[in-house]
């Protein structure tokens, strides 16, 4: 079987402005981009400097005077449009066309064609899910004494930031610019430079559905642009997705212009296996929690508590299905797992999982890097999805996130035990309890310290529900309505129905 992994090259700008595909204005350095599955450089772009970022600041400011002054149900339109247009690149044009975002996902980001299909579905749905909220977003009318009354408003802030992760580039950017859009605000969008390609195809099918030129932008760039769009006195908000160390910056940053911040950040969530589970599902559930997106997800659920009595039953199964994993090309049907975002990425977790076997836990399976036989792939950035057993709550693999396949097995034998140890971390995205105690599940979840859970299921991510963390893993919801709330401001109007009576 041969696919079309080794062959694409970059030719267009990837910079998105008033309506346009553009090369910047000014920049800094370039930043070559990588193929994961091949390590192939498949183009080059320059970094957005602060002109650029200024002229993308004003034709989003000019399209938002537009965008702002529609009502609900035009704006709605215009999404649902959005999400029929990308939709229609999977079911009802041709085969090429079908998998286009997806196929440049994979080849960008390195993950299966399998699920970079799944997070384009659950993109488009985020467009619908939001097109579906814009004409019922209202205020409330209050009656004062005398006839006089009050109402709110729900208003958009302005030009919205939105600054990405690399993991999930195309969904993200939906994640964001939806109810960003949907409220009726603009939004300025920077990927992370490591997959800048798929943004700009959102802008694209943005700008065929109708959005006024302007309203979604997209630059180019890493730290520095990023530091120019957060400190642009004219962005009114900036949503970002990303690591603590940087979500820490854009808060100080954003401060300085008492400007809200949504971070979603990462995790060290913990998944707690009780001895009364549907063993089959929990093995199951144990899987997706940390190997979808090859481990490089926020919410994965990489600390697995197990009670003791199935410790060793559940290890074994687990470890079993972890080897039949297919990993290789990416672009292949029944690949389940493809290649690492990048070399660097790719030794640092290589260097948890050897400090990990320095500081005691056992590898029970995985963790090498990995060769496919296909020539064309030997520089990729591949190894094989790890277990580690053995595993004591102070080990660093066990506190820090590691953003890779690794998953931590760590026994325990009472509830309480479990709870405690699974909050004992300054993180707070998710977690997950496997057990058929529906009064437990409901417990264990309530005493969880962490804004998403799960029972007896993990890491599934329909758009209806609010997403975000609790502690060091952010605050500020992105999906489900709580979202409408953080792209919009609260305006209230007070009526006099009669003479002013002054004090003076
Ligand atoms: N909670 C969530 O929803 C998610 C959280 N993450 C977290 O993201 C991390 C991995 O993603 P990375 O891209 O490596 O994170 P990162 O923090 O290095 O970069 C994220 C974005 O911020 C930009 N950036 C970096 N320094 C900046 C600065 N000083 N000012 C403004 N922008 C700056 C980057 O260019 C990139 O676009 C992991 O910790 C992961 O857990 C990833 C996906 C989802
Ligand atoms: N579909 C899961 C998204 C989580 C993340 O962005 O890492």
């Amino acid at each position: 079987m041969s696919s079309a992994t080794g062959t694409f090259s970059l030719q267009q700008p990837l910079n998105y402005r008033a309506g346009a595909r553009v090369q910047p204005a000014d920049g800094g350095h370039s930043e070559e981009v990588h193929e994961p599955a091949t390590g192939r450089v498949i183009g080059k772009f320059l970094c957005s400097g602060e002109k650029e970022i200024d002229l993308a600041v004003q034709s989003a400011k000019a399209a938002f005077k537009i965008w702002s002054q529609k009502s609900g149900m035009e704006r709605s339109r215009v999404l649902l449009e959005a999400a029929r247009i990308i939709r229609a690149c999977f079911f009802w044009i041709s085969e090429e066309q079908r998998d286009e975002i997806a196929k440049m996902e994979t080849i960008n980001n390195g993950k299966s064609i399998f699920e970079a299909r799944v997070d384009v579905d659950i993109s488009w749905q985020s467009l619908e899910y939001y097109a579906g909220l814009a004409g019922s977003l209202a205020g409330q009318h209050i009656q004062l004494p005398g006839g006089c009354f009050a109402y709110t408003r729900r208003e958009p802030l302005g030009v919205c930031v939105g600054i990405g992760a690399w993991n999930y580039p195309f969904q993200i950017a939906c994640w964001k610019s939806a109810p960003a859009l949907a409220c009726g605000n603009a939004m300025i969008y920077k990927p992370s430079p490591l997959t800048p390609i798929s943004a700009v195809m959102l802008a694209e099918i943005f700008s065929k559905a109708g959005v006024p030129k302007g309203l979604f932008n997209v630059v180019q760039g890493g730290a520095a642009t990023g530091q120019f769009l957060c400190h642009h006195p004219d962005v009114a908000k900036v949503s970002f997705t990303g690591s603590v160390p940087t979500g820490i910056k854009i808060m100080e940053m954003s401060a300085k212009g008492v400007k809200p911040v949504t971070l979603e950040l990462g995790g060290k969530s913990p998944l707690i296996i009780f001895s009364d589970c549907v063993l089959e599902n929990a093995v199951k559930g144990a899987l997706m929690a940390n190997f979808l997106t090859q481990g490089e997800v926020c919410c994965n659920g990489t600390r697995v508590f197990v009670q003791r009595e199935i410790l060793d039953t559940f290890t074994k199964e687990v470890v079993k299905r972890t080897q039949k994993i297919k990993i290789g090309d990416p672009l292949l049907e029944d690949t389940r797992m493809g290649a690492l975002i990048s070399q660097p990425h790719l030794e640092r977790v290589q260097g948890f999982i050897k400090q990990a076997k320095e500081q005691g836990a056992k590898v029970l399976c995985g963790g090498n890097l990995y060769v496919p036989d296909d020539p064309k792939l030997k520089n990729g950035y591949y190894m094989q999805p790890c277990v580690l057993g053995n595993c004591r709550d102070d080990m660093t693999c066990v506190k820090e996130e590691i953003f890779g396949p690794v998953m931590s097995i760590l026994p325990f034998d009472t509830e309480e035990e479990a709870v405690e140890r699974a909050n004992n971390t300054p993180f707070g995205l998710a977690g997950g309890v496997f057990t058929r105690d529906i009064q437990r599940a409901h417990r264990v979840v309530a005493a969880l310290q962490a804004g998403m859970c799960f029972i007896n299921n993990y890491n599934i991510s329909p758009v209806e529900l609010p997403f975000g963390g609790y502690k060091m893993s952010g605050f500020g919801r992105e999906n489900g309505k709580a979202a409408m709330e953080y792209y919009s401001q609260l305006k209230t109007v007070c009526v006099e129905m009669g003479d002013v009576e002054s004090v003076f």
